[in-house]
């Protein structure tokens, strides 16, 4: 039978995540408050993206675009053919820093290439969505909370990615520090060992537990709760400031770790008046996104298309 596609425009909200939180390497994520919007439309021809914001001028216009790759194998797995796509991205979330901006661009080009389709919801369960969007990433960490909003554990079955969500206590208080500098995340993934020690597993297994109480339930066990020995101490030579800052907050009692790969650092509680991180961070304070991606119909309108989310001016 046919594929249908809707008339029209459709569009989708997807935030930043923050990955591992410490101890949590390819499980744990956060959705924070920092978005993406992006529209996508079937047009008789061809393929064209517009970006403005993050990325705009760097990344490609066409079918090498993140969301374009994403919406095609959603596509293909709806055993969908459009004509044409046209995309227009607005892009907040900085890119290769570790904040999730590839999961976000492969969560909106699953969801609005499934919305696109008459009957797509059908076709392509959430659980369905989850699994594509994480064997595009390659890890879970990041499309769960993206697709899901607040904290999130994922896991991987041979059937593909599952994940649950849960609520984050009051008294998590996420702030990222942002640096100018960029860090692929494949890059960061060839520094991990194959093999870790014992002892740091069981250390590290044991912490991730524990976060998963502290985050939703105390936060006052933060800070030994984002205790990590898989990956971060592998990561810091490719990234020194950033080893120094989680180093120098932690050292001030608050619940610091890199942010995903890196090289943006979380904190997950506030630093104590006056700290200074010592050099030229954007610094955000971010409420938890807590509804994940969310799909509507229609093209962008002129709030979605501000690329300076408001309180991000600093
Ligand atoms: N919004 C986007 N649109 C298109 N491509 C993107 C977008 N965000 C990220 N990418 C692609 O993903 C790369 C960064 O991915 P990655 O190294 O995983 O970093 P991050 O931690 O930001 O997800 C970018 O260099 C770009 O190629
Ligand atoms: N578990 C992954 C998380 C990568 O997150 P990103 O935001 O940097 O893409 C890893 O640590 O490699």
């Amino acid at each position: 039978m046919p594929t249908n596609f809707i008339a029209g425009p459709v569009r989708v909200r997807v935030p930043a995540t923050s990955a591992n939180l410490g101890p949590g390497f390819d499980a744990l994520g956060l959705a924070l408050g920092l978005h993406d919007d992006v529209s996508a439309e079937i047009v008789p021809t061809g393929v064209r993206v517009t970006v403005t914001g993050q990325g705009a001028g760097e990344l490609p216009d066409d079918d090498r675009h993140l969301v374009v790759r994403s919406m095609r194998a959603a596509f293909e797995r709806l055993d969908a053919r459009p004509t044409g796509l046209a995309v227009e991205c607005v892009n907040r979330i900085p890119q290769a820093r570790g904040l999730g901006s590839s999961s976000a661009a492969i969560v909106a080009g699953v969801l609005l290439a499934r919305a696109l389709v008459t009957d797509g919801e059908r076709r392509l369960d959430d659980g369905a969505v989850l699994r594509l969007a994480a064997e595009l990433e390659g890890h879970p960490d990041n499309v769960a909370p993206c697709l899901l909003g607040g904290f999130t554990v994922a896991w991987t079955e041979p059937t593909g990615a599952r994940a649950v969500s849960r609520e984050v206590a009051e008294g998590v208080r996420p702030t990222v520090y942002v640096p100018t500098e960029r860090g692929l995340t494949a890059e960061a993934r060839a520094a991990l060992p194959a093999t870790v020690p014992h002892g740091d597993a069981a250390l590290t297994a044991g912490r991730a537990a524990l976060l998963v109480h502290a985050i939703t339930t105390d936060p006052t066990l933060l800070l030994p709760a984002t205790v990590d020995r898989l990956h971060q101490d592998y990561r810091a030579a490719g990234m020194p400031a950033t080893a120094a800052l989680v180093r120098a907050l932690r050292e001030a009692g608050v619940a610091a770790v890199v942010s995903g790969a890196g090289p943006t650092v979380l904190a997950l509680s506030d630093p104590p008046e006056g700290f200074d991180p010592g050099r030229d961070w954007q610094v955000w304070r971010l409420p938890i996104d807590v509804s994940g991606a969310r799909v509507a119909r229609g093209r962008l309108g002129h709030a979605e298309r501000d690329p300076v989310a408001a309180g991000r001016k600093s």
